[in-house]
């Protein structure tokens, strides 16, 4: 038995000559805030890439909730409870924030389906009900007409944060949600994290390492494709392998 949501084992993968990930094995713990971090070009994005379906790896595995999800397509994963929110802004900037999010609580399989087609109006309520709550959850709940083109850049990402809870996670795979922000911003993005923490299990990959250490319960560090370390943020921080990955930057 584990208690382990994701599990990756011997995950490898090569562009041409180079090794982008080296027979890596991972594990994130249900409940926890787990931290990808490393050096630039350490394999972080071509990592996450595997695990929402956009790369296919040469050789090795991911399970998700006991369930090999290896080879399942980028929408399958979401239905499979593995939502990504984007470090590229994927919201519909035309719409409002209200509408962005009633999509994305459209696009889940469940939508809908309890209710007859001549009951329009009523799957519709429901549906922005529960678009507003998702909204809430992540502090726009006063925003919800304001077009998303107008919202200011954390406010987006916010937006994009409510819109992955909307397909209802087990797993959230944040891809540098402090890419971009001040730091006002920033501040209000961590704590909306924390917020999210207690209800859904994270895998953070970020670069902020104020973020990252504040956050995490536990932290993996990729550094040339290797996974060189997993630990608590202590043992990360103390850890003399990790320290010569990061020399000269500051960690
Ligand atoms: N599509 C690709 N074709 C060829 N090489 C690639 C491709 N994608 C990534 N790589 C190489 O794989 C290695 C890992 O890159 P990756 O972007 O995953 O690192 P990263 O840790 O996300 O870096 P950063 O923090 O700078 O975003 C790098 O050497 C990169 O040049």
């Amino acid at each position: 038995m584990t208690d382990n949501l994701l599990e990756v084992a011997g995950l490898t993968r090569r562009f041409a000559a180079v090794e982008a990930l080296k027979a890596v094995d991972f594990a994130v713990a249900a409940g926890e805030v787990h931290a990808l971090i490393g050096p630039n070009g350490a394999g972080k994005t071509t990592f996450i890439h595997h695990l929402s379906g956009a790369l296919l790896p040469d050789a090795g595995q991911i399970r998700f909730a006991g369930r090999d999800v290896t080879r399942l397509s980028m929408h399958e994963r979401v239905r499979a409870g593995m939502a990504r929110s984007y470090q590229i802004t994927n919201v519909f900037l035309g719409l409002a924030a209200l509408d962005n999010v009633a999509l994305a609580v459209q696009g889940r399989p469940d939508a809908g389906s309890s209710f007859r087609f001549w009951r329009p109006v009523r799957r519709e309520a429901r549906l922005f009900d529960e678009a507003r709550e998702f909204l809430a959850q992540v502090g726009l709940a006063a925003k919800a007409a304001t077009l998303a083109g107008n919202l200011s850049h954390g406010e987006q990402r916010a937006l994009e944060l409510a819109m992955a809870l909307a397909t209802q996670p087990q797993l959230l795979l944040l891809d540098e949600p402090m890419a971009g922000t001040g730091p006002e911003e920033s501040a209000r993005m961590v704590e909306l994290i924390e917020h999210l923490a207690r209800h859904v299990t994270i895998l953070l990959v970020e670069h902020d390492m104020d973020a990252v250490f504040r956050l995490a319960d536990r932290i993996s560090v990729l550094e040339g494709g290797e996974l060189i370390c997993t630990g608590t943020p202590d043992e990360v921080r103390n850890d003399a392998g990790v320290r010569r990955a990061y020399l000269g930057d500051h960690l």
